[in-house]
């Protein structure tokens, strides 16, 4: 049966989106049929897998708005076995007009359920809000993982997540669970790194993931040529190190 994840946080720029095209594709490396929804009107997921946005004649807006059928939306990547929802900055409208929409939380929900069991794993990249969409995404998903950045207040705002999935489990989904905490961008160059490291593991202990991802160039190059690192780099640690948290994440499964 697949299995939904949603990559989640709403603080910005903390590895959300490289960490859904990386685990992704890594996934899909290993065999496993995945499918990438990316549901941040920014696009960054669709982008770093080479949609060329433009050409896009529907895209997530249309499912979550117009009840367009998702099927008809999944378009295939450059990697084997990965597909794509993709998102444009049409999305941007869709907090606002969520709103007065039927069922607004459960809308992603009810577009995957058709599809959920043609694909081992969907994972859905977020955007750096607890809006409407984020709650979608958690609503429709059975986990979450959470990147977060080794820096200064990695901390900050988990606790206003952490009250949105109590949220989310109580009223909308008793299903979701968090999978694990991601430690991302960590310079291990630095003492910095080692203390949020300590800190995060004291606070989400067991829940932390094994594998750490390091800053690593390749990660932060590979979207401009609309690749995940494994396609672009395949020696570099960046891929390295998805490919073994991937493995992670499906012995968790
Ligand atoms: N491990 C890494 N090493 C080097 N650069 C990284 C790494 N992870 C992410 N980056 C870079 O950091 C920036 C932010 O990462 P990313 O876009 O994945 O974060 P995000 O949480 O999705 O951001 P947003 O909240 O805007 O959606 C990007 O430029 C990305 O290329
Ligand atoms: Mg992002």
């Amino acid at each position: 049966m697949g299995r939904i994840i949603a990559i989640a946080n709403q603080k910005g720029g903390v590895g959300k989106t490289t960490t859904s095209v990386n685990l992704s594709a890594c996934l899909a490396f290993l065999g496993k049929k995945v499918l990438i929804i990316d549901i941040d009107p920014q696009g960054n997921a669709s982008s770093g897998l080479g949609v060329r946005k433009g050409d896009l004649e529907s895209c997530i807006y249309d499912v979550l708005i117009n009840d367009e059928d998702i099927k008809g939306v999944i378009q295939q990547t450059d990697v084997e076995n990965l597909y794509i929802v993709p998102a444009t900055i049409s999305l941007a409208g869709a907090e606002i007009e969520l709103v007065s929409t039927i069922s607004r939380e459960v809308r992603l929900k009810k577009s995957l359920q058709e599809i959920k069991n043609n694909f081992d794993f969907i994972i859905i990249d977020c955007p750096p809000s607890l809006g409407l969409l984020t709650i979608n995404a958690l609503t429709a998903s059975d986990a979450l993982i959470i990147p977060v950045q080794c820096e200064y207040y990695a901390l900050e705002g988990l606790s206003q997540l952490l009250s949105t999935v109590r949220l989310v489990q109580k009223h909308l989904n008793k299903e979701l669970m968090i999978d694990g905490v991601l430690l991302t961008m960590l310079d291990a160059r630095t003492n910095l790194g080692l203390q949020v490291i300590d800190e995060v593991k004291r606070y989400f202990q067991d829940k932390v993931y094994r594998s750490i991802i390091p800053r690593n160039v390749r990660l932060s190059e590979a979207p401009s040529h609309g690749k995940p690192v494994i396609l672009y780099d395949a020696k570099s640690r960046g891929a390295e190190i998805y490919l073994e948290f991937a493995r992670e994440v499906i012995k968790n499964g």
